[in-house]
């Protein structure tokens, strides 16, 4: 039994430099720091900390279930842990880069994170064309929406409810595609969530520059976490070797004369035979070639 289960259990609801919010049993919250040098602790995990009257002090991280992270040649950084599922927002326009949704759901797939995609302002004529982009990815067994989060706020609700229910789910999605909305629709009270914590830490504004947790509800059970950086998505934690394992559509076709094919070269590549058979999407197997050679440089 380690020395500090005796201490309260508490949630990191958000991170700012040294800085951060535990929230406890009871919903209550409480500026911590961490203990020593390093700042482990990422949203979503569960620490063990005192609270000592003015600020607390996080002991120990408690072992996690998962860690969504992208990690480029420099640094990694971590986007939180204990995820139940990611939910990668897309819209008609502005036109999704299918390179940046390919990685965010590799980064999903081989942390173990369930995930879906939602595709959002299918009130606009660009919809077909946005459809058919992303029937590579309903082809592949992904969970997918269809919303219309300022045209249509009621059934949008209506369609991502159950599957958000009861779940701690990770939002992702470029700039524009209307990530605010969703949360603006699905909290309540985002705005007041934000501007208590943003005093708290003393950040002084309320933009999110850093993840951030909200609960739908008042009884604390389903959760989004939203997240700014779905540019530049580093995928540096992945062998090159098994990159094709966390693409489920090429994983499905990897039944190559080589044990280790790479699928690029080798001769009787299923890989490569179902991409010529139409069977995997063109432009998934050329965003596998970009990322396996960025893996391939890797320098370490
Ligand atoms: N046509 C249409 N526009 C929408 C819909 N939902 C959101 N928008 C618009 O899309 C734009 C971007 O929405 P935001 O919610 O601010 O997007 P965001 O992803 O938070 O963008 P950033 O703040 O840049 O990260 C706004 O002008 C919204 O009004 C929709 O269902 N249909
Ligand atoms: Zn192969």
């Amino acid at each position: 039994m380690s020395k500090f289960q005796a201490l309260d259990l508490g949630l990191v609801v958000r991170g700012h430099g040294r800085h951060y919010i535990v929230e406890d049993a009871d919903g209550k919250r409480f500026v911590c720091h961490p203990r020593g040098k390093k700042s482990e602790a990422v949203v979503g995990d569960q620490v063990r900390f005192a609270d000592s009257g003015d600020e607390g002090v996080i002991e120990a991280v408690e072992p996690r279930r998962n860690l969504l992270f992208r990690q480029d040649e420099w640094k990694t950084k971590s986007f939180a842990a204990n995820l139940d599922q990611l939910l990668v927002l897309v819209a008609v326009e502005p036109v999704f880069s299918e390179s940046q949704l390919t990685r965010s759901l590799i980064a999903a797939e081989s942390a173990g994170i369930r995930m879906a995609i939602a595709l959002n302002k299918t009130d606009l004529p660009g919809t077909d064309s946005a459809r058919e982009r992303l029937a590579p990815y309903r082809a592949m067994g992904l969970q997918m929406f269809e919303v219309a989060l300022k045209a249509d706020p009621e059934g949008s609700r209506a369609t991502l409810d159950p599957w958000l229910k009861d779940q701690r789910t990770f939002v992702l999605g470029p700039s524009g595609t209307g990530k605010s909305t969703l949360i603006n629709l699905l909290v309540e009270d985002a705005k007041a969530q934000i501007g208590e914590i943003s005093q708290a830490l003393n950040s002084g504004r309320h933009t999110t520059t850093t993840t951030q947790w909200y609960w739908t509800d008042e009884t604390r059970t389903t959760a989004l976490i939203d997240s700014p950086g779905f540019q530049e998505f580093g995928l540096h934690q992945i062998l090159a070797a098994e990159l094709w394992r966390w693409m489920p559509d090429l994983r499905e076709h990897a039944t190559c004369r080589f044990a280790n094919c790479s699928h690029i070269h080798e001769p009787d590549c299923g890989v490569r035979k179902a991409v010529d058979a139409g069977l995997i999407s063109a432009g998934r197997y050329r965003i596998y070639g970009e990322i396996l050679e960025e893996l391939q440089r890797k320098t370490w």
